[in-house]
């Protein structure tokens, strides 16, 4: 590995490789940045996640969540986030993607209003991915992003998507920056690294610095975003309230403190997102000890389930009470090639999910593949007509309590096929990770880390519950797993058309370790992560 030959601040170490154009993104002044802010705020994000670990174990032991007694006066309160930008007023269609060059510059070109530069769960975060990234966007942002490939030249047209940008969430390490001897924070490092090369520029350019932001379980949570915004703000010279971001609700715990993250972030909000897929993982998660809890089969957890129905309006009547977007969540469907009866089902799917959100009242959605942005904008549009949003549609008539969010059905059928799919997604899922892919391809849906948390953790309840039996008695058990996994490998190994890397056997070793372990693991990406 080459030695880094830049001018580092002192007190970071990049251990990461260098190569030339890595320069234009690693600069002094911008690492300068990143130790800034994590010496501020790391000892606050380590003690987060302490909390949120102090709060699982409480939950394993019985604890129901519920919405909070000492924020009941902010629930209470009659108060709107700050005004929101005209570069944010119509968000009908938004597409997100990882920050591959080509798919960058494809997304800007989809028609979509905003684009959701993905470096979370469409991202695997290896060093080459986080940083070409970075350079993608300065020179997306800058509109000079061209690649010439397979004899096609892409370059951004004239009218392109409003960039929104997701850094990677609080769990997750940038090991290839050490400040102070220890890794910074993925977020950190993201979020610093696209604000010093970009706000300015954007700001010249009509628009401004926008986020998303991932997989947080508390306002708290959200607070220590709102103080590193104010802090950046500072640092950089921009007017307070220049940064907005929107916060994706999708963990269980959020969803008792939407209120309370809209407010820590009032002057900084852009609304909130439906996150579904991550969220009914984090139902999965947190309830997996549980012996009422056990959810049927993965195709079964759909929108219309009870516990999501409630979450997803009660999203909406908070976000419209403060004034704020309500970002309907994505739906896995994409345009399914050389099977056109397939895909009128797939493209009807996804118009019927959309339809519901903007007639339920969302301010639009989000789509996986451009092929999707028309269909997508299409029935925005019939409820919207003109309008950039329908924020002033307040659901008083929603009435969703604790219990409500709480009412994990529908419990069967759990299938076998149900199962066979989860383990063959998840073996797929990690392999093409691990090759540096977060974002594939299986049977006609989108996975990405979200999808293939949902197949992973499935895996592993059945297995632990009492409730995990298929619809013909069988138990799952560590045996039934272990004697699916390489059945399905060499299933996904069939399915390749070009063949698959060395990467797919260790990702089914992988899968069954933490599938069948008896310590359920947080995150699948963070013993990933140690690998690449
Ligand atoms: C739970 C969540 O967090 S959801 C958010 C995270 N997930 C995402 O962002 C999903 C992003 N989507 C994707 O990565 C892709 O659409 C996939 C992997 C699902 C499917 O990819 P493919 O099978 O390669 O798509 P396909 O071959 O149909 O692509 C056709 C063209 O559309 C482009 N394309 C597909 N999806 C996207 C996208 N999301 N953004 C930009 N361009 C895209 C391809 O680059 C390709 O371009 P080309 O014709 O110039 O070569
Ligand atoms: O990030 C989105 C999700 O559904 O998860
Ligand atoms: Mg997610």
């Amino acid at each position: 590995m080459a030695e880094i030959t830049l001018d580092i601040p002192a007190g970071i170490e990049i251990e990461g490789e260098f190569k030339e154009e890595y320069e234009q993104v690693l600069t002094p002044a911008a690492l300068a940045l990143v130790i800034k802010l994590s010496r501020a705020f790391e000892a606050r994000r380590q003690e987060l996640l302490g909390m949120r670990s102090a709060r699982a174990k409480r939950i394993d032991a019985g604890e129901r969540p519920d919405f909070l007694p000492e924020t009941a006066h902010i629930r209470a309160g009659d108060w709107r986030i700050a005004p929101i930008p005209a570069a944010l007023e119509c968000r009908r269609v938004e597409i997100t993607g990882p920050v591959d060059r080509k798919m960058v510059i494809n997304a800007f070109n989809s028609g979509a209003d905003i684009y959701m530069a993905d470096f979370e769960d469409a991202n695997t975060p290896n060093w080459d991915n986080q940083i070409r990234g970075q350079i993608n966007l300065i020179d997306a942002v800058r509109k000079t992003i061209t690649l010439d490939t397979n004899g096609k030249h892409y370059q951004l047209n004239n009218k392109i998507a409003t960039l929104m940008v997701r850094p990677r969430g609080w769990h997750l390490d940038e090991k290839h920056v050490l400040v102070d001897g220890k890794r910074v924070s993925g977020g950190i490092f993201d979020f610093a690294l696209f604000m010093f090369h970009n706000a300015h520029e954007l700001l010249k350019r009509g628009a401004g610095p926008y986020f998303y932001l991932p997989k947080m379980e508390s306002h708290l949570e959200a607070r220590l975003w709102n103080d590193i915004f104010i802090m950046t703000q500072k640092e950089l010279g921009l007017p307070q309230g220049t940064i907005k971001a929107t916060v994706l609700i999708e963990t269980i715990l959020a969803a008792f403190e939407m209120d309370e993250i809209l407010y820590e972030l009032r002057e900084h909000s852009a609304g909130l997102n439906a996150g579904r897929w991550d969220y009914i993982f984090s139902c999965i998660k947190k309830f997996r000890l549980d012996k009422d809890f056990c959810l049927a089969d993965r195709a079964k957890v759909t929108m219309t389930v009870p516990f999501m129905r409630s979450y997803a309006l009660l999203l909406l009547k908070t976000c419209h009470r403060r004034g704020a977007h309500a970002m309907g969540g994505m739906a896995a469907l994409i345009p399914i090639k050389n099977d056109p009866a397939k895909n009128e089902i797939a493209m009807n799917a996804v118009r019927i999910d959309k339809e519901r959100d903007a007639v339920d009242g969302y301010d639009g959605g989000w789509v996986a593949h451009p092929g999707l942005v028309e269909l997508a904008m299409t029935e925005f549009k019939k409820v919207l007509g003109d309008k950039a949003n329908q924020i002033e549609k307040q659901r008083i008539d929603v009435t969703t309590t604790a219990d409500d969010l709480l009412n994990f059905q529908p419990e069967t059928p759990i299938t076998e096929a149900g199962l066979r799919y989860n383990i063959n997604v998840g073996i797929h899922y990690l392999g093409s990770w691990l090759d540096g892919n977060g974002c594939v391809p299986i049977h006609n849906l989108m996975e990405d880390a979200a999808t293939a948390e949902i197949s992973r953790s499935q895996v592993w309840q059945w297995i632990h519950s009492s409730k995990g039996v298929l619809e013909d008695d069988r138990k799952i058990t560590v045996a039934m797993v272990r004697a699916m996994i390489p059945e399905e490998l060499a299933k996904v190994k069939q399915q390749a058309p070009n063949g698959v890397s060395p990467s797919y056997e260790r990702a089914a070793k992988i899968f069954e370790e933490m599938s069948t372990a008896e310590t359920f693991a947080e995150f699948l990406t963070l013993p990933l992560y140690e690998e690449i």
